[in-house]
């Protein structure tokens, strides 16, 4: 209240409490002009120490430009100009790549900051509740840096003390259309840090065709999509067990393809086996000659493919007793993976009791001692709740797609994936925009990733069996 009175007026300041003649006129200290004057010049000498560390290279540019001037007149502000331009074009030509990094995403992060987020910083966190006002002053999150890359911008913030991550998580939304992005992605940089993320684009728009099929035979991480940064999605399947979760058309199919496709190698030379489980008959029968004789429908079969997997699993296990604790692929001792298209056919949705026992038991049996002796499960869902698959956590990787329920998130992804961006509850119902994108936790990252699988199609899934169908057989 008295900031905005100017200079006596606060004197003439008088309030009473209501019915009482209890009069408050307020003490006005005078401040001697020289302390006003020597905090203001503090604040400007801050100020500037302050610019010409967080904007080193802009400042000098001025500064040159300005000495230049003083010195040598207009003339030579010109030649520098023209040098620096043709030099800054030769680099360009030269080295695109490098170029980028060092000058193009710079100068563009330099103007984002000021342009978006310097500029509505203020109204964005008062509106979005992450900044204070109290009595009179606004306490506002502070902006460190913001670093851009071909697809989005990287904005480092030093938060509020007291606040916490989860302020910052649930308030994703108000971050994203505030500052003109579509999504946020909170992450923790170090203590009372953060980095959040502001896609720019969005490689992932439109589908991507398949993946060429590999030259040299390898059992991953197999390459089935791309990144949300343009990166190619890897997908680890030697050494883990893989569950993608999505409602029905959300493209569960692309993973198990882009899957197949990246292994045909590996199969053709003896060093992966394919094993199938087809319960809707409406998925891997489509290439159903890639796996020859692994390949079962109806729930009994099922149960007895898996009994077999489970067996390979057992005397693997009885082998290495004692002499090694992981599996490498060799043509006497395969990768064995097992596909599984819609796994609550064969558990929850059974009818028959002891099918569905076999089933699950199997089922658990391979996820908790499979990944060692290289036997793997890569399971296809639409329902993620426990009481339909009560056996999700004994999957180490976890893909959502396109989800029908935001609660659906974290039952996929683990508590707090959602509130960190994984927003695949809002992914498109549309194929063309939204089919086989989904979320994904990578090993080294506990933030969810968002990718995309190439999508292979009918004819190039009949190219694969023309090409593979029996290859790998009879060694
Ligand atoms: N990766 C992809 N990119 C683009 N479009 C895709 C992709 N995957 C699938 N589609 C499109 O989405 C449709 C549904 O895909 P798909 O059958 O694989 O979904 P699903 O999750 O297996 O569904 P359901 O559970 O009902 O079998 C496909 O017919 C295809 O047109």
């Amino acid at each position: 209240m008295f900031k905005r009175l100017p200079g006596d007026e606060t004197r003439n300041l008088v309030s009473t409490t209501p019915d009482t003649a209890v009069v408050f006129r307020p003490a006005v200290v005078q401040t001697p002009a020289i302390i006003t004057i020597v905090i203001f010049a503090w604040r400007c000498l801050a100020g500037l120490v302050r610019l010409l560390v967080v904007h080193p290279v802009a400042v000098s540019c001025v500064a040159a430009v300005v000495l230049l001037w003083r010195l040598f007149g207009w003339p030579a502000v010109l030649v520098a100009f023209v040098v620096l331009t043709s030099s800054l074009a030769g680099w360009f030509t030269a080295d695109r790549a490098s170029f980028r990094r060092w000058i193009s995403w710079r100068m563009l992060a330099f103007w984002r900051r000021f342009w978006i987020y310097w500029r509505h910083w203020q109204p964005v966190m008062v509106v979005s509740g992450l900044g204070r006002h109290l009595k009179g002053r606004d306490y506002l999150p502070r902006l460190v840096r913001v670093e851009c890359d071909s697809w989005a911008d990287r904005v480092t913030v030093r938060m509020l003390s007291g606040q916490a991550v989860k302020d910052w998580s649930d308030r994703i939304e108000h971050l994203a259309h505030g500052f003109g992005s579509t999504s946020c992605r909170v992450a923790v940089e170090r203590a009372g840090r953060l980095t959040l993320t502001f896609p720019r684009r969005d490689p992932l728009a439109v589908p991507i065709p398949a993946v060429p099929i590999p030259e040299t035979a390898s059992v991953g991480p197999v390459e089935i999509g791309m990144c949300e940064d343009g990166s190619p999605y890897r997908l680890k399947v030697h050494g883990t067990h893989v569950l993608i979760a999505g409602a029905t058309g959300a493209g569960k199919g692309s993973y198990l393809w882009s899957t197949v496709r990246g292994l045909l190698p590996a199969m053709a030379a003896g060093l992966v086996e394919l094993w199938a489980l087809d319960p809707k008959r409406m998925e891997l029968s489509y290439g159903r000659a890639l796996f020859g004789p692994r390949y079962a429908a109806p729930p009994a079969e099922c149960a007895d493919l898996l009994e077999a997997a489970v067996k390979v699993m057992q005397e693997r296990a009885d082998r290495y007793a004692g002499l090694r604790r992981s599996h490498t692929p060799t043509v006497d001792d395969p990768f064995v993976l097992m596909l599984v298209d819609e796994v609550a056919f064969l558990t929850a949705y059974q009818s028959d009791k002891g099918l569905r026992q076999r089933i699950t038991s199997a089922l658990a049996t391979l996820t908790t001692q499979g990944r060692a002796v290289g036997v793997g499960v890569m399971a296809a869902l639409q329902d993620p709740r426990k009481e339909v698959m009560n056996i999700r956590n004994l999957f180490p990787d976890k893909i959502a797609l396109r989800l029908d329920e935001s609660e659906q998130v974290d039952m996929v992804l683990g508590d707090g994936a959602r509130d960190r961006g994984a927003m695949a509850d809002q992914i498109s119902p549309d194929p063309a925009r939204g089919a086989g994108i989904g979320y994904v936790r990578l090993e080294a990252d506990p933030d969810p990733v968002r990718v995309r699988a190439a999508f292979v199609s009918d004819s190039d899934i009949r190219a694969m069996v023309a090409e593979f169908a029996g290859a790998g057989e009879g060694r």
